[in-house]
């Protein structure tokens, strides 16, 4: 970022690479430039996948539409299949790269020390000792999992916490630089640090409430009748958890849209959870399998830009729309920045 010398630029590509890093680093045990060409065409291929996907969440909220002969909505179901097309092609490139790398790791496995996930799934597909009859397109499909759940949803709410800092210039400056400054001093925050400043922390929960990464998180069904506010849900019903529409009830979060970190902290400033009217990650078994990695990693990557830099909309640029463009994801629309050194 000091690389472009406070001129304005767009972040996404740098954060996205930067996040994406971290799961290459956990699941393929490298990492890559930012210039790499490969990496460039699998980042490319994931973001068209989300966009792309967009257009399949119509069959997620009416799964009846997928009964109805083409030719009643032909514009849509034209629509639809350019993007399942496109979808599996990007997802072929992505898998491409991920059976090389399984193949790499089997060229010079060694036993007696797996490096990353997936020589541990080679490990555990010799051994078979905790899954039964894993294969290795299994693995091909859960390292694929891990790359797309744990690198657009990171660097996404990287992004929206940028844009809300430049719109909240007396939260940037004041109080983060302040917190950050008084704890952690000359250097970078450390895990270590996270428990010692709330107003971080909160600003990042706050970011997660006010934009919704996951809006309507992932398909689920009822494993038996329910009852909820007077409906009556039957058994096998597949349901959307709204999080979107739960972060913004007024009846939780008085002014909904107004970006108040405060909300996250008690009258003594200690960080307060609110688990039945906060979601980000979902909830229940198949709630989100990397809040951990990714509250630490939001932690790091934002506490250190902090203590770097201050981030300011362009000179006479409007302010960055706090709209965002609704896919799998909600993702902002494109805005620059200029990054200050500090
Ligand atoms: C700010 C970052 C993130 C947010 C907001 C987020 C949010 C979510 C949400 C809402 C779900 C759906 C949960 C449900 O259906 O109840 C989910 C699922 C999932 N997430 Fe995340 N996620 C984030 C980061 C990550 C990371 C870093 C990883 C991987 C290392 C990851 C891996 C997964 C997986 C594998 C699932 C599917 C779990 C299942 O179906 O059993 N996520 N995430």
């Amino acid at each position: 970022m000091a690389g472009y010398d406070e001129k304005p630029y767009d972040v996404s590509n740098d954060v996205s690479v930067a996040v994406a890093n971290v799961i290459c680093g956990m699941a393929l045990g490298k990492r890559y430039l930012y210039e790499d060409k490969t990496f460039r065409e699998i980042l490319d291929a994931m973001d068209k996948v989300f966009a792309e996907l967009r257009c399949g969440q119509i069959f997620s909220v009416f799964p009846f539409l997928r009964f109805v002969p083409g030719i009643l909505f032909s514009g849509l179901f034209s629509t639809v299949n350019r993007t399942c097309k496109e979808v599996l092609e990007q997802n072929s490139k992505i898998q491409r790269v991920l059976w090389n790398e399984i193949a790499r790791h089997r060229e010079n496995l060694d036993r007696e020390n797996p490096r990353d996930f997936i020589d541990t799934c080679l490990l555990e597909m010799e051994l078979q000792e905790k899954v039964d009859g894993l294969t290795e397109e299994n693995v091909m499909y859960m390292a694929q999992d891990l790359f797309f759940a744990g690198t657009e949803t990171s660097s996404t709410t990287l992004q929206w916490s940028l844009l809300f800092m430049t719109l909240n210039p007396k939260i940037q400056n004041k109080v983060l630089a302040i917190e950050l400054d008084a704890v952690v001093g000359e250097g970078l925050a450390a895990l270590s640090h996270r428990s010692q400043l709330p107003y971080v922390n909160a600003c990042l929960l706050e970011v997660m409430r006010i934009r919704t990464i996951v809006p309507l998180s992932g398909p689920h069904a009822t494993t038996e009748a329910v009852k909820v506010q007077g409906y009556d849900i039957p058994e096998g019903t597949q349901v959307l958890p709204n999080l979107y529409s739960l972060h913004m009830d007024p009846a939780y979060w008085p002014d909904p849209d107004r970006f108040d970190p405060g909300r996250f902290l008690d009258a003594e400033g200690n960080v307060i959870n609110k688990p039945e009217s906060f979601m980000p990650f979902g909830g229940g078994r198949r709630g989100c399998l990397g809040e951990q990695l990714a509250k630490m990693e939001l932690f790091l990557f934002f506490s250190t830009l902090l203590k770097s830099f201050t981030f300011t909309t362009p000179g006479g640029a409007p302010p960055p729309s706090t709209e965002g463009v609704f896919g799998l994801t909600l993702t902002p629309h494109p805005f620059k920045l200029c990054a200050i050194p500090r």
